[in-house]
């Protein structure tokens, strides 16, 4: 059986990037950019004020002294003519500083007087200016090729003046939740045998948070024929499918044997983890099929391991998960023979693994917000030991 990193790797090695499309920058939010961005002019695009109050020129001014005021800076329309000394032009944050002008005094320390201005003693040695290009230049790469556009990132694309951006396609992504027992949410009590539907609805939302979006979300029964047409179906309308459950050894574990007639390609099946040992890759027409365990925490943990990544991968990003060097603040277990990943919570003074570790287990998933990474066949560790940790 391979371990994770070796699954990684398989993943890097034969997910391919699906391509690249232009998109306005409104309808980018949340999608990863498939080239540099680069600012179109300077920033500021000339000196502004920081403040409201007076644009002055530096050398020809001081405490007590009368000013002329000539006219007014506003943000979105600036005073055109060049500054002299003995006058001064009103401002307004955000304004373009008037040429000949260096310096803005707050308003706060003026005294006014019609169309005459003097300013008081203590208005400090502050100019009150942001240089022209003080933030980036023309022709800067603000944001490089990779870079997911969140509500930061956004802001800086904004800035650059584009109104279009190259971005990698967002994947389409049909998820399956396989088993008979399977209810929708609100109606598995009616049937003293099934089980709430639960685990694509956290699958489906790690997608869309991934940059992915959603073509299908259903459950289906454990029969073969009619799992294989669904897959089908599937295989049309997405790039990437992850299929739930039916990941074992019984004789109703369909998820393989369902894209087997549509040409399955096995990348790995089965990788040495605790839990989600059944975690399974292929290619099939072209598509990336992810089986996932069906106990829900074990589907979680391997959709953070392995969807996370393909989802980057996909669009053309490095897909390296961003283990932290993270503290414990409660004991942590001893393993057995598979490397292990165990549900913690991270308190103020460090990570603490919850009582409950059954794959199967969903009150605690809510509550569990890192795993924790031990290697296998490893000692109990004591609080205030160093871990390394993944964000869940
Ligand atoms: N003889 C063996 N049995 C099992 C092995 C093994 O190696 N040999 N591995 C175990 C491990 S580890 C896991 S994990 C599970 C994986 O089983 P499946 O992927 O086939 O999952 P199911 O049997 O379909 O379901 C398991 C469990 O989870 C519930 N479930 C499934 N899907 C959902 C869903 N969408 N929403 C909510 N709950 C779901 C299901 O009802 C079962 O209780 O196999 C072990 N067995
Ligand atoms: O891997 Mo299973 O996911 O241990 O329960």
């Amino acid at each position: 059986m391979i371990g994770l990193d070796e699954a990684l790797a398989l993943i890097a090695d034969r997910v391919v990037p699906l391509g690249t499309e232009t998109v306005p920058l409104a309808e980018s939010a949340g999608r990863t950019l498939a080239e540099d961005l680069c600012a179109r002019s300077d920033s500021p695009r000339h000196a502004v004020s920081v403040m409201d109050g007076y644009a002055v020129i530096d050398a020809a001014t001081r405490p007590g002294k009368t000013f002329a005021v000539v006219g007014e800076s506003r943000a979105g329309s600036g005073f055109d003519r060049t500054l002299k000394p003995g006058e001064a032009v009103r401002i307004f944050t955000g304004a373009r500083l008037p040429a000949g002008a260096d310096r803005v005094i707050v308003q706060e320390h003026a005294e006014r007087d019609g169309e005459r201005v003097r300013f008081v003693e203590g208005y400090g040695p502050a100019t009150h200016v942001r240089p022209a290009a003080s933030d980036f230049r023309a022709g800067d790469v603000l944001l490089a090729a990779g870079t997911r556009l969140d509500p930061r990132a956004l802001v800086t694309a904004g800035a650059a003046d584009r109104a279009e951006v190259r971005l990698a396609r967002r994947p389409r992504v049909a998820v399956i939740g396989t088993g008979d027992e399977l209810a929708a949410p609100g109606s598995a009590h009616l049937e003293p045998d099934a089980v709430p539907e639960s685990v694509t609805l956290g699958v489906a939302a790690m997608v869309e948070a991934e940059g992915g979006t959603i073509v299908a979300r259903d459950a289906a029964a454990d029969e073969l024929a009619a799992l294989t047409r669904h897959a089908g179906r599937a295989l049309d309308q997405a790039d990437l499918v992850v299929v739930t459950g039916g990941a074992s050894v019984g004789e109703r574990d369909f998820a393989k044997p369902m894209f087997e007639a549509h040409g399955l390609d096995l990348v790995f099946s089965k990788v040495a983890i605790k839990p989600g040992k059944p975690v399974w890759l292929g290619l099939a027409r072209g598509k990336v099929v992810l089986g996932l365990p069906g106990n829900p925490t074990s589907a979680m943990v391997t959709a953070t391991l392995f969807l996370k990544p393909i989802l980057a991968r996909l669009q053309g990003v490095r897909a390296d998960h961003a283990w932290r060097r993270l503290p414990l603040a409660a004991p942590l277990a001893a393993t057995g023979d598979r490397e292990t990943f165990v549900r913690a919570r991270w308190a103020a003074e460090g990570l603490v693994p919850l009582g409950n570790q059954d794959s199967g287990a969903q009150g605690p998933l809510a509550r569990a917000d890192w795993l924790v990474r031990c290697p296998p066949h490893h000692g109990e560790r004591a609080a205030g030991t160093e871990v390394m940790a993944l964000a869940f």
